[in-house]
């Protein structure tokens, strides 16, 4: 898809999410570039609005984008519950199956999601496809031993590459971990994968978000859709 209708078609999805937010709740703000045309539109309605809502955020750059707008942001120790938390995918499956981390936000994006009571996803149309794992599946690890986890996966098949930045340095997560990204191209059983990752030594979270989400707002040509998860 061209980058200009993708962002267009983000942003679409943003603005309709952005709806769902309610007076007096706690708010769980994702990360991503889709995250960042929420949190713009969060922005005005605080300013223009009215809306009044408190943040806990999944990353520091959405932390610094909200607050530069005037969003109350708290630490996620510091309230007993999330109500809502919007965030962004980078593909999503019929059975509401997602692949997260493309902005290597994955671990406090997951346990913000885990700790809300209601999860909607953003995505542009070109992110639902019938079975997730074209897009890298991304695997936080701990730095300690990092390249022994890598050549585990190696074994296993899994396609790892050790995430760098654009200058060649590892990148490196808000909880200062390695990321290792997964070419996998498709996940057959992807609850099986969940379980072998999530109990390999060193692998602090992966980016299979299972039976996660409530709702996805799709950025489509015409309007948005909203998908609902019937098991949730
Ligand atoms: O999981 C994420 C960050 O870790 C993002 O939500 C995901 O990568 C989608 O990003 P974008 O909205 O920029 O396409």
């Amino acid at each position: 898809m061209e980058k200009n209708l993708q962002n267009e078609l983000k942003k679409e999805a943003a603005i309709r999410a952005a709806e769902f937010v309610e007076n007096d709740t706690v708010v769980g703000l994702g990360t991503g570039s889709t995250v960042k045309f929420l949190v713009d539109e969060l922005g005005r309605k605080v300013r223009e609005e009215n809306l009044s809502f408190t943040g806990v955020t999944t990353s520091k750059r959405t932390a610094s984008q909200a607050e530069s707008l005037g969003i109350k942001i708290v630490s996620l120790d510091s309230i007993p519950r999330i109500d809502l938390t919007i965030d962004g995918a980078d593909q999503v499956d019929n059975n509401f199956n997602g692949i997260k981390g493309g902005g290597a936000a994955l671990l406090w994006e997951k346990i913000v999601a885990t700790n809300s009571k209601k999860n909607i996803w953003i995505v542009d149309q070109s992110k639902l496809v019938d079975r997730i794992g074209s897009f890298p599946l991304p695997v936080e690890v701990i730095p300690f031993g990092a390249l022994h986890v890598l050549n585990k996966f190696e074994e296993l098949n899994l396609n790892p590459a050790l995430r760098l930045t654009e200058n060649g340095k590892k990148v490196m997560t808000d909880s200062q971990n390695y990321i290792i990204d997964l070419h996998l191209n498709q996940i057959i059983d992807p609850a099986k994968l969940s379980n072998q990752l999530i109990n390999t030594v060193g692998v602090v979270e992966h980016g299979l978000f299972l039976n996660v989400v409530d709702k996805v707002v799709v950025g489509k040509k015409g309007q948005p859709l909203i998908l609902e998860n019937p098991d949730k």
